[in-house]
């Protein structure tokens, strides 16, 4: 057999100019080939669907107990304890992912729907009423999850603050310890003690998400240990996510007027609405793997124990899965898509940020018959995130 030579690539995939856009580099990345090594972080990268679709099913062969960031936790200590759900494999995966996936499923959550949907009236009628240009990322995307997830897991109000700043440190911290990790790193200390506290059974109120997690060490579905460490992927995983989230299809259907008039007309298609926009902007950009043997990809063998960097949002956008992958399209069947990730991982806080979406577009939909930008805008650089800092926005 030939062997084929290993495309090699020395571009920086978390510095500013990839960050700012990203497209071009995707599209280089699939055109190389299966997979490409990058020198600068000596790790093999995958742009295409198919290839990364495979070492998502395939989590025997592709770790996340290593970490799932650029830090290999069997050479460098993680700075924080491991996730058991994000940076554990079966079987200790296994019973945290069940208790959350119980408490997060869609039948547990239609208690919050209404709640949920009157703070989202609530917001945009204030909103409106003091004008008709904003911000939409403080506004709205990071507004609305900060009035209802953090109650809805429990923790008291002070200090909520930080929620913001310590997902930022963390999505920042699953990439190389550039530039944005270290304008950070002297908070990380306070910012993980804060959350950790807010992990405690004694803190959190007796019907939130954090309650259910306790009583679930109280049944031995997980030990007690486990059980603030399962907190705190939630606080970890629930806040900065669905704020760039929310950005994202905000500046989606404000950019797309066609889409949005398909919206107002059809407001059951604010669900379609937001996962095509997860698709085709993929808040969550990118995460890593760690080979547990010699794995093969395409005709290329990555080594045991070498990172695999998987470019989600290149797969989202890869035309030999996606019809026009560059259109915000809400005909299109956006399912299927890799952006809340694949298989034993896949997003379990996807239902919250669904509901959350759902909550908000319709609001917005009922109320307000066309969006636009109205100023410059501005991206908010972070390694793992593809994230708006500013949304200048005008409704009519
Ligand atoms: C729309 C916003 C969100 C996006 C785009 C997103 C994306 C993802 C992705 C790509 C993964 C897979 C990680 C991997 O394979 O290594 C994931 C896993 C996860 N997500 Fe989300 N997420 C979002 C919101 C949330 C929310 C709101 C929560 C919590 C309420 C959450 C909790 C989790 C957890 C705990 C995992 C780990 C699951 C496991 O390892 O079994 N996410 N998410
Ligand atoms: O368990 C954790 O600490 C943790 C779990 C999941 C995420 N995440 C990423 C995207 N959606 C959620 C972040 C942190």
């Amino acid at each position: 057999m030939t062997a084929t030579l290993l495309p090699t690539s020395d571009a920086d995939p978390f510095g500013p100019e990839i960050l700012e856009d990203p497209l071009p580099f995707h599209a280089d990345l699939r055109d190389a080939g299966p997979v490409v090594h990058l020198s600068r972080y000596d790790v093999y990268a995958m742009g295409r669907y198919e290839h990364v679709h495979a070492a998502l099913r395939d989590w025997q062969g592709f770790q996340s107990g290593a970490g799932v960031g650029l830090s290999n936790f069997r050479t460098e200590p993680p700075w924080r304890p491991p996730s058991l759900l994000l940076e554990s494999d079966p079987p200790r995966h296994d019973a945290p992912r069940r208790v959350l996936a119980g408490i997060l499923a869609p039948r547990e959550l239609r208690r919050l729907r209404e709640g949920w949907s009157a703070v989202a009236d609530e917001l945009v009628d204030a909103l409106l009423a003091a004008g008709d240009e904003f911000d939409a990322v403080p506004a709205l995307a990071e507004a609305f999850p900060l009035r209802v997830f953090p109650d809805a897991v429990g923790i008291p109000a002070e200090g909520r603050e930080n929620l913001l700043p310590y997902g930022d440190f963390l999505f920042n911290a699953f990439g190389p310890h550039n530039d944005l990790v270290a304008a950070a790193a002297h908070r990380a200390p306070e910012l993980g003690a804060w959350v950790n506290a807010r992990c405690a059974r004694d803190v959190l109120a007796p019907d939130g998400f954090g309650a259910r997690i306790w009583a679930a060490a109280d049944r031995g579905e997980i030990t007690a240990e486990q059980a603030p460490l399962v907190v705190r992927s939630l606080l970890s995983a629930g806040v900065d996510t669905t704020v760039q989230a929310l950005a994202t299809v905000l500046h989606a259907l404000a950019t797309h007027p066609e889409q949005w008039r398909r919206l107002r007309a059809a407001p059951q298609l604010a669900r379609v609405a937001f996962d095509e926009a997860i698709r085709w902007g993929s808040p969550v950009q990118t995460f890593f793997r760690t080979a547990t043997t010699d794995v093969r990809v395409g005709d290329t063998v990555v080594p045991d124990g070498r990172k695999i960097l998987m470019f989600l949002a290149s797969a989202n956008h890869d035309p030999r899965r996606w019809t026009d992958p560059g259109a915000f399209d809400l005909s299109r069947d956006p399912s299927g898509h890799l952006g809340f990730g694949f298989g034993i991982h896949q997003c379990v806080g996807q239902h919250v940020a669904r509901l959350e979406a759902e909550c908000l577009l319709t609001a917005l939909a009922r109320r307000v018959e066309t969006i636009e930008i109205a100023g410059p805008t501005r991206r908010h650089h972070n390694n793992t995130m593809r994230a708006w800092g500013s949304l200048p926005m005008r409704v009519g």
